[in-house]
């Protein structure tokens, strides 16, 4: 459903990802591990369109997406990106709006239809963004990847910061919207129970470089490797 072929991306002159390769079946979750500094966040990125790659291409069901994290979201390609990025003076009510008009999907609809997934947002309705704790902005910067109605959601980082209770809570979010909503997920990470109870596959990036593929089984029965790749 995703192919992403050889992608090569820098910020200044120095060269961050090397011909970076992976594919995401539709109805997949799968992960890309690494320690810090390997270049996830600079994969998912541009994957997401948010930065161009230098070579390389991203593909959506066998076409090629456009150079643009709008056009990408209205293609149904979602990004909640690392730290969340929840728009600090807007109410949880307006950061949903803002998502569902870039889309041109009903507000009202969208909002409605994010209180009744997640309750905890509804008695937040009116609290600004940046008031609200780590756990809760996270869930509303997945209920706000949810009003563009993605057919495939790509996550950096989603449980960095966030207390261990709603780290399984944000598990159980996203298994459902996988199971019953179809939603096609890539999760770049560093917790690996995290990703043990949603990924069934597994990357492993390294210096830039995407250095193996695997089932998730098969890296946690490997202490070595993850002491390798994670270094925990
Ligand atoms: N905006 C930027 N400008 C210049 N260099 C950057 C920028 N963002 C990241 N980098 C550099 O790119 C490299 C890869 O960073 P990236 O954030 O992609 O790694 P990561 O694997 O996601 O790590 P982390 O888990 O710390 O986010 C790092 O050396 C980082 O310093």
């Amino acid at each position: 459903m995703l192919e992403v072929r050889d992608i090569t991306a820098a910020y200044t002159s120095a060269i961050i990802i090397e011909k970076v390769s992976l594919d995401l079946g539709a109805g997949e979750i799968k992960a890309v591990l690494g320690r810090n500094g390997v270049g996830k966040s600079t994969l998912m990125k541009c994957i997401a369109g948010v930065l161009p790659a230098r070579n390389g291409t991203v593909s959506l069901r066998g076409e090629d997406l456009p150079v643009s994290a709008a056009h990408r979201a209205r293609l149904g390609v979602a990004y909640v990106p690392q730290g969340r990025e929840i728009f600090p003076r807007l109410t949880t009510i307006e950061n949903i709006e803002v998502a569902a008009h870039a889309c041109g999907h009903d507000a009202h609809d969208a909002v409605e239809s994010a209180f009744e997934q997640f309750p905890a947002l509804r008695e937040r309705a009116h609290v600004m963004g940046g008031n609200l704790s780590g756990g809760q902005q996270q869930i509303l910067a997945i209920a706000r990847a949810l009003a563009l109605r993605p057919s495939v959601m790509i996550l950096d980082e989603p449980t960095e910061g966030i207390q261990p209770s709603i780290i399984m809570e944000i598990q159980g979010i996203l298994r459902d919207l996988n199971r019953s909503e179809g939603v096609t997920i890539l999760l770049a990470e560093q917790n690996l129970d995290f990703v043990s109870g949603l990924a069934q596959e597994c990357y492993l990036m390294n210096k830039g470089r995407m250095e193996q593929q695997m089932p998730m089984a098969d890296i946690q029965s490997n202490p070595q490797l993850v002491q390798e790749m994670l270094g925990v």
